[in-house]
């Protein structure tokens, strides 16, 4: 069981289409960015293809099964999920947090296994030092990439990203998405990654999807998809495209160009 596959999503809230007609697939071996302005879509989208959500028309099936007829305890061993905002206030370990990745395989208590990995992925993502802080007591960004620990922890074939960088510094950004890439790379695993930085979505995204409105404005290669016209259309900015080294730079510089 292994791609994540949405058909014709249609969701509807207060009477309003907030997904029309949307399709998208993220399978192993890549990295799918999906970008688009604020209130797009993307972290409904991104919950639609989780199963959380009441669609009014399409399917999302994992490995060919409608989505929605699994338990959450399946779904979790096949797809780990960052949501956009770390949860603040609860006064529980960095390393219990990440052991809850382990929740989907554990009885009772962890194994001896479950440990070795929720410490093999806090040195990964050098938050050893921070293993028995609680979470109430962690900065935003350390939050974040607790998240991103625990999502690691839970060792899946895909892993579904809701803007997973926005508290993060320059530095973290670029680990972060350098991460997702070697385990794209080595582990074979599929990516979906909600992200505002078009520059970074370029640059490590294998395919870009651009939603706009709700529906799907382009989806393909990142120069297929984030274009002159595409980025005034949905961002209302005029964008100038440049490389840096072998990285795609994609800067706005006049609004109100819609
Ligand atoms: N519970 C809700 N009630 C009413 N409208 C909602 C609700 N949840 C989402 N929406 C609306 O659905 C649209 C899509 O929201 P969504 O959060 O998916 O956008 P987004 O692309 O993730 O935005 P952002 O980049 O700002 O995070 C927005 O217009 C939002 O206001």
């Amino acid at each position: 069981m292994t791609g994540l596959h949405a058909h014709n999503l249609r969701q509807m809230i207060d009477g309003r289409a907030v997904l029309d007609d949307v399709s998208l697939s993220v399978t192993p071996g890549e990295i799918v960015g999906l970008v688009g302005p604020n209130g797009a879509g993307k972290s409904t989208l991104v919950r639609a293809m989780l199963g959380q959500s009441r669609l009014a028309h399409g399917e999302v099936q994992l490995g060919g099964q409608d989505i929605s007829t699994l338990s959450a305890r399946e779904r979790a061993r096949h797809i780990a999920y960052v949501p956009q905002r770390a949860p603040d206030g609860f006064p529980v370990s960095v390393f219990d947090t990440c052991l809850l990745g382990r929740t989907p395989y554990m009885g009772s208590r962890p194994a001896r296994k479950d440990i070795a990995i929720v410490e093999q992925v806090l040195d990964q993502l050098q938050l050893a030092d921070l293993a028995f802080r609680t979470m109430d007591a962690l900065s935003g960004g350390e939050r974040q990439r607790v998240m991103l620990a625990r999502a690691l922890a839970q060792q899946t074939p895909l892993i579904v990203l809701d803007e997973p960088t926005s508290a993060l510094d320059i530095g973290n950004q670029l680990f972060t998405l350098r991460l997702l890439a070697d385990q794209v790379r080595d582990q074979g695993i599929g990516v979906l990654v909600a992200i505002h930085d078009l520059s970074l979505a370029a640059r490590f995204a294998t395919r870009v999807a651009l939603l706009h409105r709700g529906k799907m404005l382009a989806e393909g290669a990142w120069r297929d998809t984030l274009t002159t016209q595409t980025i005034r259309q949905s961002y209302g900015v005029e964008a100038e495209f440049g490389q840096l080294r072998d990285a795609p730079i994609i800067a706005p510089f006049e609004v109100g160009a819609s």
